[in-house]
């Protein structure tokens, strides 16, 4: 589709890195080329959460800590921001006040952006997004295979009688038909529940898991084979909560639970699935104010470039 060279970033080697405007990978502004194919988008947004508040500045603080990335990806053998144009879009706006207007403001927007270009990567917020966003791209391509990596559930019910929460988007997503049950899981999942039921409710909506202890006992490629076999070549929807990774590895984020991945083994399961059809991802959950040394923000935008990354190998 792309009919122009692509405009990459900005050139390190001329304008330091740590100069100018943070745009993610300091890649052009969607408004600077005249089309894209994939559109990095902020949803400053936090108003969803049960525990720890901040992931309304996780857009600004991963592109920050995106400034470092460099245009060939080795592990994948690709420069992702020369197959395809690559752009910022800017930050969604999501009313903090009012819960309701937020979800229906990322939505419209989220649908807006996604008929300007074929695949968007969502830089959160709180996980609350996930349900608007799977409400875009529902629009253009059908109930989707959702790949969830979270160290939670995210299919609960309800919070203090509230629906729309941070803990309960893939509920009320395949309550209205966004997900195809048989081709959806979650990934990296551990910690206490707050009972056996959770994981009964979850089995019932039909999701499948790939738990973090699996994954450490038996291995990426194992974890991968389940992955890919269940998803199939079904539309692809990728939500990483960054609290996959273990608070070691991404300490600044909301709900933190012991025992998690590494980033490494993020990044590869990322690569494992670049011959899938991903159709658009969200990386969430980065809350600055617990991080250090900007290492939640570092492999936020790592995953957020090998996401990238895999699309470039459907162009
Ligand atoms: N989606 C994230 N990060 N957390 C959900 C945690 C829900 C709880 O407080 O029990
Ligand atoms: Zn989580
Ligand atoms: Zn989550």
């Amino acid at each position: 589709m792309t009919s122009h060279t692509p405009q990459g970033p900005v050139d390190a080697s001329l304008t330091p890195r740590y100069a100018g405007i943070a745009t993610f990978a300091k890649l052009p502004r969607i408004e600077d080329v005249p089309e894209a194919r994939v559109a990095v988008v902020g949803v400053p947004f936090d108003s969803g959460v049960s525990y720890r508040p901040g992931a309304r500045f996780g857009p600004s603080h991963v592109r920050e800590a995106s400034r470092l990335l460099r245009p060939y990806n080795p592990a994948q053998d690709i420069s992702p921001f020369a197959v395809q144009q690559v752009v910022d879009a800017g930050d969604i706006v999501a009313n903090p006040f009012n819960l309701d207007e937020a979800v229906r403001q990322v939505e419209e927007a989220a649908t807006e952006l996604g008929e300007r270009v074929e695949k968007i990567v969502t830089i959160g917020g709180d996980h609350t997004i996930a349900l608007p966003l799977l409400r875009a791209i529902t629009k253009k391509h059908g109930p989707v295979a959702v790949l969830h990596f979270d160290a939670h559930l995210d299919t609960w019910d309800t919070y203090f009688g509230a629906p729309t929460t941070h803990g309960t988007p893939f509920r009320r997503a395949s309550e209205e038909g966004l997900i195809d049950m048989t081709a959806s899981m979650h990934g990296g999942t551990r910690g206490p529940l707050y009972g056996k039921e959770d994981l009964e409710d979850d089995e019932r909506l039909g999701f499948a898991i790939v738990t973090s202890e699996y994954i450490e006992e038996h291995g990426v490629q194992a974890a991968l084979d389940r992955i890919r076999d269940r998803i199939g070549d079904k539309p692809l929807y990728i939500s990483i909560d960054i609290d996959v990774l273990d608070p070691a590895h991404a300490p600044g984020t909301g709900t933190p639970e012991a025992g998690g991945l590494t980033s490494r083994e993020m990044l590869r399961l990322i690569r494992g699935l670049a011959d899938r059809n991903i159709v658009g991802a969200d990386v969430v959950e980065v809350a600055p104010a617990y991080d250090h040394a900007q290492m939640t923000a570092v492999a936020a935008s790592h995953v957020v470039y090998e996401l990238i990354s895999a699309m470039g190998k459907s162009v």
